[in-house]
């Protein structure tokens, strides 16, 4: 399954979070599942709070790069983007507001969802529900901008 982080340009493609071409990074794929937005991730051993359960900061970079990617795939459907080659739009993230409700437990998939809750022409808020083992144990608030295709160059 490609996700929208598939579409991004080289240049946007070396984020940490969701990179394609970041070797260190997470790779996470962020995809359309009807009205809702979907990224799963398996998270690693080493990624442990107390043993059992994910660290905090790991969970909000998971759902960091799920709103933007949310983003690009509700901006590419604006726009009327037939995505192919790396003609996404590109997001970054001016707001990330994160809720932990219970612990994550580490030995499964997550799986985030998002909702695109508010969009306008340049700005666009991202509900997300981070679900571990069918128990919602995080949720979180993601406001992203589109910037230009030079942004950061
Ligand atoms: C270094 C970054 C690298 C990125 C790589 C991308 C990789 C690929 C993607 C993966 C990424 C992974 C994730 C990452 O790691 S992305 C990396 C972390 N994010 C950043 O470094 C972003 C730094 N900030 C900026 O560049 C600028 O401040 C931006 C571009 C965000 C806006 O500044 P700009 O001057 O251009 O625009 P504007 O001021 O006209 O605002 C426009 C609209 O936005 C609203 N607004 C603004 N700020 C906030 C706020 N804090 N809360 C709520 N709303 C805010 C503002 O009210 C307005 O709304 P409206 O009036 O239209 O309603």
């Amino acid at each position: 399954m490609k996700g929208i982080q598939d579409y991004y340009h080289d240049h946007f493609a070396q984020c940490y979070g969701c990179g394609r071409l970041n070797e260190h990074g997470h790779h996470l794929k962020t995809y359309w599942d009807g009205e809702h937005t979907i990224t799963k991730f398996i998270p690693k051993e080493y990624h442990t709070a107390i043993p059992g359960f994910v660290y905090g900061g790991m969970l909000a970079s998971v759902i960091d790069c799920h709103g933007t990617g949310s983003a690009a795939l509700a901006f590419a459907k604006q726009q009327n983007i037939e995505l192919c080659e790396h003609n996404a739009p590109r997001c970054v993230t001016a707001s990330l507001q994160v809720k932990y409700l219970k612990p994550t437990p580490i030995d499964g998939e997550i799986e985030i969802k998002g909702t695109i809750a508010k969009i306008n022409e340049r700005k666009a808020t991202i509900v997300a529900e981070l679900y571990a083992g069918g128990n919602l144990c995080v949720t979180g608030e993601i406001v992203a901008v589109l910037v230009p295709d030079n942004f950061g160059e």
